[in-house]
C-alpha cells in the first residue's frame, strides 16, 4: 500500500464542499490516511460519524492540531475568528488552506493567525450546487472542474505541490492565479450572475399574491434556472457579496450601463443593435461548449 499525500486532513465547516472532499478521500485511495471533522454545529459532527465520511468529529479547534491538512471550508464571514481560533492548535509543516469563494479577504482574515512554519496557500474550486449541507456533497462534485490555487510570494514549492496533488486526486484541474485577480474574474462568472439570479427572483417574489402563483406555475425554464441559482445558501452569498464588494460594485456599474443600453435599443426598435449582441453571446456559449470537449 503507498502512503497517502496526507496521513489526517481537518475539514473545518463540513457542509457541501466539505463533505464533497472528504468523500473523495474515502472513495479515491491515496489522497489522505483519515479524516477529522470540525464543525460549530454538532449536529453537524454527529451526521458526519453516521455517514462514515470522518472517524473523528467534534467542536472543539483543537482537534486540527493531529493534522497535516487543514481545510477551511465555513462560509468567509467566519473565518476571521476562525483564524484566531484554529491558529495556535495548528502544528509546523501543516498546509493550511481554504475553499472560500473570495481569496483577497480571506487572505487578510486569515493570514495574520498562520504561525510561523505553517504553509498557507489559499485555494478555491470553482464546482457547487446550490444545496447545503454534509447530506449534499458527492464525491464527482470536483471532477472535470477548475480548481484556482492563489499561493502568496514566498510559497513553499513542496507545500505547493502536494497540495495541487491533494486537489488534482479529487479530479480537478488546477490553475494557479494572483489572488486579485481571482476576486475579478469571479466576480463576473459567478458573483455576478448570481445577483442577477437573485433580483430576478426576488422580483418575481414581490409580484401581487395571483401573478405571483402563476409565475411559479407556468414558469418556463429560463425562469427555473434562475430559481435553482437563487436557491444557493444566503449565508454564503451574504459573505461574498460583502468581502469582494468592490470588484463586484464594478462589474455591477458595467452591467447596469448594458442593461441601460439595451433597454434604449428596445425602446427605439433598433432590432440590428439587439441581434448583433445576441450573435456575440451565442458564440461565447458556442466557445465555452468548444473549451469543455477539447
Ligand atoms: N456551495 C458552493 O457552490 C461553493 C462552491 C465553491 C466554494 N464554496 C465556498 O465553500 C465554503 C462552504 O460552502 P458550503 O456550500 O459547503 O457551505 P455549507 O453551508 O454547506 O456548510 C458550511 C458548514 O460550516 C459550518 N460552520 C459555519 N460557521 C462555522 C464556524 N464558525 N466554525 C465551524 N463550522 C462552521 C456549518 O455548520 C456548516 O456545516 C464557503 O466559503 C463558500 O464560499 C461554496
Ligand atoms: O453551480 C452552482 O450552483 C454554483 O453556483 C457554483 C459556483 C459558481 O458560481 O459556479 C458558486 C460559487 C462558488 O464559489 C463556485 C462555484
Amino acid at each position: 500500500m503507498t502512503t497517502p499525500l496526507f496521513a489526517r486532513v481537518a475539514i473545518v465547516g463540513f457542509g457541501l464542499i466539505g463533505s464533497s472532499i472528504a468523500r473523495c478521500v474515502v472513495e479515491y485511495p491515496g489522497l489522505a490516511g483519515a479524516v477529522t471533522c470540525v464543525d460549530r454545529a454538532q449536529a453537524v459532527c454527529d451526521r458526519v460519524l453516521e455517514l462514515g465520511l470522518a472517524d473523528k468529529a467534534g467542536t472543539d479547534p483543537a482537534l486540527v492540531s493531529e493534522c497535516d491538512l487543514v481545510v477551511l471550508a465555513t462560509p468567509i464571514g467566519a473565518f476571521a475568528d476562525l483564524g484566531a481560533l484554529i491558529g495556535p492548535h495548528l502544528r509546523e509543516g501543516t498546509i493550511l488552506t481554504d475553499v472560500g469563494s473570495v481569496k483577497m479577504s480571506v487572505i487578510r482574515d486569515i493570514g495574520p493567525h498562520v504561525p510561523d512554519g505553517v504553509h498557507f496557500i489559499p485555494g478555491h474550486p470553482l464546482a457547487g450546487t446550490e444545496h447545503s449541507g454534509p447530506d449534499s456533497g458527492f464525491a464527482a462534485l470536483f471532477k472535470g472542474r477548475w480548481c484556482i490555487l492563489t499561493p502568496l510570494p514566498g510559497t513553499n514549492p513542496e507545500a505547493l505541490d502536494r497540495l495541487t496533488a491533494f486537489w488534482a486526486g479529487c479530479g480537478s484541474q488546477m490553475e494557479v492565479m494572483e489572488p486579485a485577480h481571482h476576486d475579478r474574474v469571479l466576480a463576473i462568472t459567478s458573483h455576478l450572475p448570481h445577483l442577477i439570479a437573485y433580483t430576478i427572483v426576488g422580483t418575481a417574489t414581490d409580484l401581487e399574491e395571483q401573478m405571483k402563483s402563476e409565475v411559479i406555475r407556468f414558469s418556463a425554464s429560463g425562469f427555473r434556472d434562475f430559481t435553482r441559482i437563487a436557491a444557493s445558501d444566503p449565508v454564503m452569498w451574504r459573505d461574498i457579496f460583502l468581502n469582494n464588494r468592490e470588484a463586484v460594485l464594478e462589474v455591477i456599474q458595467r452591467f447596469t450601463e448594458d442593461l441601460t443600453a439595451l433597454q434604449r435599443a428596445i425602446r427605439w426598435g433598433e432590432g440590428e443593435k439587439l441581434e448583433s449582441l445576441f450573435t456575440r453571446t451565442r458564440a461565447i456559449r458556442r466557445s465555452i461548449i468548444d473549451a469543455k470537449q477539447a
